[in-house]
């Protein structure tokens, strides 16, 4: 368990926007005051003072080349304002900003905050340093908090979940895309190798309970059958979260789906290895920032947009996809998400006629925006529609998969018992 407090605690819904958050050295740190409401401006530099040598104390102890983050009981957050040792006797007074303040997100995967959904150990935070080498993820207890993490510049990056080649969509980060003005700059796909953990001495036949992400669960829904395990399966934040929970409660009865590493951290042994129903068991992640990047054409790229139609019937679906098709540019995923109900005022009726959205169609293809066929099929594609966005055109993760020992090398290849996994 000593490990357990070295690891990052999440940014949780109680974090608040960037002028209450802590920030050394491009780390997001979020410091407990122990309860304590700081009455002045000079006692609350004080405690600054306090903070940052305990924020020294830590990062020295911090493990991965990751800064260790000290857990935050009851939520308190501040800001670290610069003093300048140069202003005299001035001290307490502030610094002025300079450039450098101005553009806190580094180009550098090795300075890069980069915000994750989950607690360490979570397959998103090897996502997120699959994605950026050395980078330093900053864990994130809900999807919809990485996000805003990344907008109120707490995070440089968020790297999340969109689709898992056993467990299909994570629909929330589709919605989430349209709700939020991020752009895609980037995917990445990662084998996903799942355990059953348990705390050390506990045998498959005391297991009544298996906590996990509702994804993993889903991915290893028939092996667990399989298994013989007579267990309840209940749904968990996130893989390694719930081994955390398991550890943290003393649980002899309850065992976790997460990955190695989640046991390592949280002091659990592996009951069972690869228990996955299909060895190339893949999560495909995309990297989210707040700038677009420029796209090219000397690389593989894909582009990934959402777009709706607000008459029924008009056959809009089959024109735009027809629009790829007669360019000879392959779709990669279509996503449809019922759209909330929502009021169009129309401009032809003084703002009294309304109309419903049924759908987003999500719509991956391979070919960069800089490429003049999508330019015209995109111009097409708005004259069928009511709305469209690109969501990004970013490089393609062409880095060969492999999952456990064995090479995916097709899509098709016949799901493989989980013993061989
Ligand atoms: O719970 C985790 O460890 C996650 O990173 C989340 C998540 C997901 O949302 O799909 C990521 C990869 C796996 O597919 C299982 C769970």
């Amino acid at each position: 368990m000593a490990a357990m407090s070295l690891v990052k605690a999440p940014i949780g819904q109680g974090f608040r926007p960037a002028g209450n958050n802590t920030r050394r050295g491009g780390a997001v740190v979020r410091c407990s005051l122990q309860g304590a409401v700081v009455a002045s401006r000079t006692e609350w530099l004080a405690s600054c003072a306090v903070l940052s040598s305990k924020v020294a104390a830590l990062v020295s102890h911090s493990t991965n080349g990751h800064v260790a983050v000290a857990a935050a009981a009851n939520g308190a957050l501040l800001d670290l304002v610069p003093v300048s040792s140069t202003n005299g006797g001035a001290r307490n007074l502030p610094a002025p900003l300079r450039i450098a303040d101005l553009c806190p997100a580094p180009m550098h995967g090795s300075e890069l905050r980069v915000a994750y959904q989950g607690v360490p150990g979570a397959y998103s935070e090897k996502a997120a340093g699959k994605a950026y080498q050395g980078c330093n993820a900053v864990p994130c207890d809900q999807f919809d908090v990485a996000f805003q993490a990344v907008e109120n510049w707490i995070a440089d990056r968020a790297v999340l979940p969109v689709e898992n080649s056993l467990g299909g969509s994570i629909h929330r980060n589709y919605d989430l895309l349209l709700r939020h003005r991020l752009h895609i700059v980037g995917e990445v796909q990662l084998p996903v190798h799942h355990c059953l953990l348990a705390l050390p001495g506990v045998r498959k036949e005391d297991i009544t309970r298996v906590i996990s992400h509702p994804q993993a669960l889903a991915q290893c829904e028939h092996t667990l059958t399989r298994m013989g395990l007579n267990a309840a399966r209940e749904a968990f934040d996130d893989t390694a979260g719930a081994a955390e929970y398991i550890a943290a409660n003393g649980l002899r009865d309850t065992a976790a789906i997460a990955s190695s590493r989640a046991a390592e951290l949280y002091g659990m042994e592996v009951l069972a290895d690869g228990i996955q129903d299909d060895c190339g068991n893949v999560t495909r992640f995309v990297m989210l920032a707040r700038e677009p990047i420029v796209p090219r054409m000397d690389r593989p790229f894909k582009t990934s947009i959402v777009f709706a139609h607000d008459k029924a019937g008009t056959s809009m679906l089959f024109k735009v996809l027809s629009a790829f098709a007669f360019r000879d540019i392959s779709l990669t995923k279509i996503e449809s998400r019922p759209y909330r109900p929502i009021r169009l005022v129309d401009d032809a009726s003084s703002g009294t006629a309304t109309k419903t959205f049924d759908y987003m169609f999500y719509v991956d293809f391979q070919a960069s925006l800089a490429d003049p066929r999508v330019q015209n099929a995109l111009a097409e594609v708005q004259e069928f529609t009511s709305f469209l966005r690109v969501l990004g055109s970013y490089p393609m993760d062409m880095t060969p998969m492999t999952a456990g020992s064995s090479t995916i090398i097709s899509s098709n290849s016949s799901p493989a018992p989980s013993s061989s996994c």
